[in-house]
């Protein structure tokens, strides 16, 4: 399961109407979404082929690990066609008794991968489907390793200056209300960040928070742009972003990091650079099918 996108610029507003629980964005924050998407995309969401390519990618990563015909992945989207409950139903059709799901991102929070599970478990019920739900999988060493490579081969591009890179470990922020709901989110993201940082052999690091929503609700900070204009009050010149709670090129990664982030970093003298996205990263995919494997001995598969 992934996050989902709009097909075209023409989708963008029914899409962000379902993130919005079917109350449609004012005509402000349409505007405010399309031109992030135009400065990225002109007319192509990258995010679509991406999850297509994972997909294969897992797909072919399970026929070598468990053997070919053991498994058959399905997708279904959060927000975009192929929904969810597309993805339950089409596995019913063929006839299919038993599933495990994964969502592409590593940590578990009640307001992201409980919402994706939930909906599957509702829909696999109605259809007669045993379903083992996958929550994290944000230490996996295969993905941990993989995170680490990458974050090691993005410093080296500093050269000269990559002694005095700082590391930005950054996700999706989320409404502080989870703090209290004792959400394992925070911990979890940390845990991964920690691990990657250790492993690449890294000690100066931080981790803040990025893409918060406009709710009015308080949302986990710092934000980045606050972490970025701190760390240059106090002359730091070079930040190395490692967004380890997304896996994909998508928004948040091509708009506000590229573009918002870079800029604002720029304008303060300092050089921003970031990781290069797992996407269909070989050892990603091994994470994720050795997760699947191990989940679906609980159902005796
Ligand atoms: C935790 C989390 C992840 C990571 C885990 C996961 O992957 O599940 C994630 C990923 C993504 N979020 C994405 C896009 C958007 N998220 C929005 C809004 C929101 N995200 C939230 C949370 C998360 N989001 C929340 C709490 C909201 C507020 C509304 C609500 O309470 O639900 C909005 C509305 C406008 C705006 O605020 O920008 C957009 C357009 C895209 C696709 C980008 C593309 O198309 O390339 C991706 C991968
Ligand atoms: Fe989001």
């Amino acid at each position: 399961m992934s996050y989902g996108t709009p097909e075209n610029m023409e989708g963008i507003e029914a899409y962000y109407t379902h993130i919005r629980r079917g109350h449609p964005p004012t005509a402000e924050q349409l505007e405010d979404l399309t031109s992030r998407y135009r400065s990225i995309v002109g007319g192509v969401f990258p995010l679509r082929a991406n999850t297509n390519r994972q997909v294969e990618a897992l797909q072919r990563t399970l026929d070598e690990l468990a053997g070919e015909g053991r498994y058959k992945c399905y997708q279904g989207l959060k927000h975009a066609a192929p929904f969810i409950e597309d993805g339950v139903a089409a596995m019913a059709a063929d006839g299919i008794k038993e599933a495990v799901s994964i969502v592409l991102t590593p940590q578990y929070s009640s307001m992201s991968v409980g919402g994706y599970v939930k909906r599957a478990k509702e829909e696999a019920e109605k259809h007669g489907i045993r379903l083992a739900a996958i929550e994290s999988y944000h230490l996996h060493p295969e993905l941990i390793s993989a995170l680490a490579k990458r974050v090691k081969a993005g410093i080296d591009r500093f050269g000269e200056d990559r002694e005095n890179v700082l590391v930005l470990f950054s996700a999706h922020s989320l409404p502080e209300k989870i703090v209290e709901m004792k959400d394992p989110y925070p911990e979890q993201l940390l845990e991964t960040s920690r691990a990657v940082a250790e492993q690449a052999g890294i000690s100066r690091w931080q981790f803040t928070w990025q893409s918060a929503g406009q709710t009015g609700q308080k949302w986990l900070g710092p934000d980045i742009l606050e972490t970025i204009d701190s760390l240059s009050r106090e002359g730091v010149k070079n930040v190395f972003v490692a967004p380890v709670g997304f896996v994909s090129d998508h928004l948040e990664v091509l708009y506000d990091l590229d573009i918002e982030a870079r800029k604002f970093a720029a304008e303060r003298g300092m050089r921003l650079e970031r990781i290069e996205m797992l996407n269909n990263d070989s050892q990603y995919m091994k994470a994720m099918a050795e997760t699947i494997l191990g989940a679906a001995v609980v159902l005796k598969l």
